[in-house]
């Protein structure tokens, strides 16, 4: 974010005079705020994600899902549970639906959202790993994807564990034996885990709970993950330690870090051999972070003595394949996260996160969307919308053939600089700014890869006021430069088109239009009118407007000086027709009007 400027640059020069409309001021009186913000609530995210819902949404779950779950959907949306589908059964099935709901076991890919055609608003992933969605595709079809990251945490480092002991003591190789009907006592041999080196490879939630069940079996527990805290780990007994290190000391290692480009195949030729000869490796994160036919050579050469896997980068593996085949690997089936306690866990976690998502609520497992706290969503929620507003006016002042790239947003508020969170604003404003003038959707999810798409840059900058900072913003101005404005009044003095507004009693108001200061709400539509300040204009336009019973919700004049150059703003609460608004451009004094809409 850039220094804050100084607030004296922005002194208003000329004020307004305000004259609000008698049907404003007795709702007001009448109902107060509550009463407009009622009549203006709808559900905060749906302003975001889902914008038109008003039949009953349509859930797609492409997985077994816990019952609880599936109740909890059904209650909410009409739920199609389909199973095995093939990817283009899925394609096919998903322009029917809002929200598809799956495990690791569906690829969401780019065809998946190409082929939604604009409805999908919201893929749930029951379990923790989205590598199985095409998270920059969802992005930019502004759909929104949440997971459920806590509830099969337990189950994960239970079946860690589960593992890491049946491995060290050939539990199922040695019950394959009996079954057979032999009694291999001395072949069956184990090691025992009191004593060594465990190394946890990823020390977040699954990763911490294996390594204090590793502590509670005797092992001495080390761990690597570039982005865990140094005091969490220790606060547990477990030392952070650097790759290398890790994988070069262990007699264990337990991997629990995502599957993404850096993770990929990280234990590969080059890092088996840095392994102390004879280790032992659990694998319940991800195949992909192991190079198979690397762990196939390890095994073969005795550098790895044994392998516990419960994923494979396909699944399920081919009937050849070569490590679950090989007498020193246990495999298990993605087993991880399959207890009766994690599944009804996650369904149900995954289910509100969806019915949330679709009400218009932030989901707080949110995974490719900003993270903003209830608190703050409830306080910048007038905020949020005078953001879109004044994106739409500003971008209708911009004369037809001017491209826009360069916006320019200002925040004054007198909170300090890292107590603002502009991100939901910054989307809303690039809502307002690219929706009026194009096909396109924008939402909290896609508004900055669009404006990016779309090579619009937008900026933004503090100004830091004195004063209380009770609200979180006194006002927020957008700037479009290099321009042509088709309301020459709406350039400000250095030449670029210029709005600001501010929350009053909860409802956003236009505050300025170029260097004029006026005051409208931003409801319905606005006039603006360019004229030579005389008595009788505001009666003129009233009655052209009355006439045809449009109704005049606010009007304000900002002007110069007495008797001289003057904006009039007029919001309307109906369109006013061609003809009116003709004969409003036909009035003497008025020498230039824009129709906006919101
Ligand atoms: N087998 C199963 O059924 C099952 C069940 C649950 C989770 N999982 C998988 O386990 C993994 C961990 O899940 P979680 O819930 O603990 O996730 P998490 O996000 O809480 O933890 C992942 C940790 O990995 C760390 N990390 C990222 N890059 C790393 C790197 N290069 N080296 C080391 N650490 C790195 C992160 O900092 C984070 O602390 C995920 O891949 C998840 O999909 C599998
Ligand atoms: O990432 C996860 O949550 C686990 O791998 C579980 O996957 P699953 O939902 O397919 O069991």
């Amino acid at each position: 974010m850039a220094a804050a400027a100084s607030s004296t640059s922005l002194k208003h020069s000329q004020s307004p005079t305000t004259i609000p409309c008698m049907r404003h001021r007795s709702l007001s009186a009448t109902f107060g705020v509550t009463s407009l913000s009622f009549r203006r609530s709808e559900p905060l995210y749906r302003r975001f994600v889902v914008l038109s819902m008003d039949a009953k949404p349509t859930i797609l779950v492409a997985e077994k899902l816990g019952e609880a779950g599936v109740k909890l959907l059904k209650d909410f949306a009409n739920v199609d549970c389909s199973y095995n589908l093939s990817p283009e059964e899925l394609c096919t099935k998903i322009s029917l639906c809002d929200a598809l709901i799956v495990r690791s076991g569906t690829k969401v890919s780019r065809e998946v959202f190409e082929s939604s055609g604009g409805r999908l608003k919201v893929v749930g992933r029951a379990g923790v790993g989205i590598d199985n969605v095409d998270l920059a595709a969802a992005t930019e079809h502004g759909c929104l994807v949440v997971n459920a990251p806590t509830a099969n945490t337990v189950a994960a480092a239970e079946h860690g564990i589960a593992l890491l002991t049946a491995m060290a003591r050939n539990v199922a190789q040695a019950d394959a034996s009996v079954k057979a009907g032999k009694w291999q006592r001395s072949k069956y041999v184990g090691v025992s885990l009191v004593g060594k080196t465990l190394a946890v490879m990823g020390f977040g939630k699954v990763g911490t709970e294996v390594a204090r069940r590793a502590k509670g079996l005797g092992m001495h527990v080390i761990a690597h993950d570039p982005y865990a805290p140094a005091d969490r780990a220790r606060a547990i007994g477990v030392e952070l330690v650097s790759f290398d290190e890790a994988i070069s000391s262990a007699d264990f290692i337990s991997l629990h870090m995502p599957l993404t480009p850096a993770t990929s195949k990280i234990l590969n030729d080059e890092n088996f051999a840095k392994m102390k000869k004879g280790v032992r490796i659990v694998n319940v994160a991800r195949g992909g972070v192991i190079d198979e036919d690397a762990l196939v050579k390890a095994l073969d050469s005795g550098i790895v003595a044994q392998a516990a896997l419960d994923v494979f980068t396909e699944e399920p593996p081919p009937k050849d394949n070569k490590l679950v085949q090989h007498e020193n690997v246990t495999a298990t089936p993605h087993l991880g996260a399959s207890t009766m306690e994690a599944q009804e866990g996650v369904a149900i976690e995954i289910a509100e996160a969806v019915v949330g998502a679709l009400k218009g609520e932030l989901a707080a497992t949110a995974v490719n969307a900003p993270m903003v706290p209830s608190e703050v969503l409830i306080e910048l929620k007038p905020f949020v919308s005078l953001s879109e507003k004044l994106g739409r006016l500003a971008v209708q002042l911009v004369a037809g053939g001017s491209g826009v790239k360069s916006v320019k947003v200002t925040y004054a508020s007198a909170r300090a600089p890292d107590d603002l969170d502009t991100r939901l604003l910054r989307a809303m404003i690039t809502k307002g700014l690219i929706e009026p003038i194009s096909s396109v959707f924008v939402n909290l999810v896609n508004a900055d890869f669009t404006a990016k798409q779309r090579g619009l840059r937008i900026s933004e900058e503090r100004i830091v006021l004195d004063g209380s900072p009770e609200s979180p913003l006194e006002f927020i101005q957008v700037q479009i430069a290099n321009v042509e404005s088709k309301f020459a009044s709406a350039l400000s003095d250095s030449g670029e088109i210029k709005v600001e507004g501010r929350v009053k009693d909860g409802i956003p108001h236009l505050t300025r239009v170029g260097s004029f200061e006026v005051d409208v709400s931003l409801e319905g539509s606005i006039i603006l009118c360019r004229q030579v300040d005389q008595p009788g204009m505001i009666g003129k336009v009233g009655s052209i407007l009355g006439q045809e019973n449009v109704n005049v919700s606010f009007m304000s004049v900002g002007r110069i000086a007495p008797r001289k150059q003057a904006v009039m703003a007029i919001g309307v609460d109906e369109e006013p027709s061609k003809e009116s608004l003709k004969r409003i451009g036909e009035i003497s004094a008025i020498e230039d009007f824009v129709y906006l809409n919101l």
